[in-house]
């Protein structure tokens, strides 16, 4: 963990450090993942099997046999224990609702001479959701990903989810059952990317992948966009909590951990203007950490990428935090309100005191699949504008015809561009189409 104050001679520099961690990205991470797109583009279903052998150390002799039939997802819903299955549902619930008020609808007007403009509103034909499932099972994320598509009306949902020694939670099962998933393959990683992405013999490419994983996942979606859509860079996950010093330091250092045991590489930053806040909360954390179950993971990445920040004041917090862009920010001050208008960049803001990061990632409706990287000063939150895409529409009455006619003859001239002034002036009443 590293200690920073505003006062330093050098805080924008150690900021920089603490936060890009893109750029020192170690190369290799691009290079290995370059060479599983490869092959997988190359070799198909062989280089993922070799793949998921080498990192999951799952062993098949055919993709087939990493693609689990409707029946069994069904099987794993129905065998969940009852709470088990409530909470899934009542939180299926509520992200559905959450979702369904994203939904965009086509439009169009009609001018006075008849010419008819629009936008129409489309699903996505087939998307590939990416699970994640290395350190952790995610039944939650199957619901984030999945809920918006299907409230979008996407044709096909294909799941990809690593399951390391084919060990995989029941839970993940039942969610891809629950949200209507159609098909599920256990791989993952970069060679999971990649065959949704080229597609391979098995498995069919698809238009677009979305989905939170770890750096070799968020680096492979990277590589691909542009030969499939993605839906944002979603790497190892972040907190960044501002506090004015009145919340209990175990609440505000469990937060900080809940998103350290996700991963080495996660991120977790408090700033405050009370410096006692500061060293309460570093003692909490150290108090805290033996107690969790994912202490080991939890601890590198606090003693890697944790952060205390002091600044002067909630202005210059404020500030601080738009600069760093978290995928989540946590506002633990009396009046969170005030703070909101100074905040531009964040991928989901938690209001108040009582609101732990942890209810966003789990049954509150809004979606926890988050731009991270300092990506939320561009990105939204998973959502089903993520599945839905826009065609212009475009109807010319004869008059509309003979009216925008004449302007786009003209502009076209000024470009020099005959055809296009042709075309246009054709449907221009005595125009003579020259
Ligand atoms: N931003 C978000 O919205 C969001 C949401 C949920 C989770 N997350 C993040 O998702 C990540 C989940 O990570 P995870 O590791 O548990 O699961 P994961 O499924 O993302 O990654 C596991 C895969 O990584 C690949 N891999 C591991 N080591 C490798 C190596 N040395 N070389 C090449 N490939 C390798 C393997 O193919 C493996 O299948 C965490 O970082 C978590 O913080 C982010
Ligand atoms: N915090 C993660 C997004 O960064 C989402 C998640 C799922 N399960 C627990 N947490
Ligand atoms: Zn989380």
């Amino acid at each position: 963990m590293i200690r920073l104050d505003t006062l330093q001679d050098d805080f924008d520099k150690a900021l920089n450090r603490l936060t890009g961690w893109e750029e020192s990205m170690d190369v290799t991470v691009e290079q290995r993942v370059r060479a599983i797109l490869e092959a997988v583009r190359l070799r198909g279903d062989a280089a993922v099997l070799e793949y998921t052998r080498q990192f999951d150390h799952l062993d098949a002799g055919a993709l087939a046999e990493l693609s689990l039939p409707a029946g069994k997802l069904q099987e794993a819903l129905e065998g969940l224990p009852a709470a088990d299955r409530d909470a899934l549902e009542q939180a299926a619930r509520r992200i559905r609702v959450y979702h369904e008020k994203q939904v965009a609808q086509s439009w169009e007007y009609t001018e006075a001479n008849g010419t008819r403009l629009g936008q129409r509103v489309t699903p996505l034909n087939r998307v590939g959701i990416y699970v994640p499932g290395g350190k952790a099972a995610y039944p939650s994320s199957v619901l984030m990903n999945a809920i918006p598509a299907r409230v979008a009306g996407v044709n096909e949902i294909i799941m990809v989810v690593p399951a390391p020694g084919g060990q995989l939670n029941p839970l993940v099962l039942a969610a891809a059952a629950l949200a209507g998933v159609d098909r599920v393959f256990t791989i993952g990683g970069a060679q999971a990317v990649a065959a949704l992405a080229y597609g391979t013999e098995s498995i069919p490419a698809v238009d677009k992948i979305v989905g939170p994983g770890n750096i070799y996942v968020a680096t492979a979606k990277r590589m691909v966009f542009g030969r499939v859509g993605i839906d944002m860079i979603a790497g190892p996950s972040e907190i960044l909590v501002i506090s004015d010093g009145q919340t209990d330091p175990d609440w505000l250092a469990m937060d900080l951990l809940s998103q350290a045991e996700h991963d080495e590489d996660a991120q977790s930053i408090l700033i405050s203007w009370d410096a006692s806040c500061l060293d309460r909360v570093a003692a909490a954390v150290e108090k805290l950490l033996p107690t969790l179950e994912r202490e080991s993971i939890a601890r590198k990445a606090w003693e890697q990428r944790g952060a205390l920040v002091r600044v002067r004041d909630a202005q210059e917090a404020c500030a601080i935090a738009d600069r760093i862009a978290p995928e989540h920010l946590e506002l633990s001050v009396e009046d969170p309100d005030a703070l909101l208008p100074k905040l531009h960049n964040a991928g989901a803001i938690f209001m108040g005191r009582y609101t732990a990061e942890a209810i966003g990632d789990y049954v509150a409706g809004p979606n926890h699949v988050l731009p991270t990287a300092g990506s939320a000063r561009f990105s939204s939150p998973l959502g089903v504008y993520d599945f839905q895409k826009r065609s212009s529409i475009i109807f010319a009455s004869p008059q509309g015809a003979d009216e925008l006619g004449r302007l786009a003859r003209r502009l076209a001239e000024g470009e020099g561009l005959t055809a296009h002034a042709r075309s246009a002036a054709y449907r221009v009443r005595d125009a003579d189409g020259r």
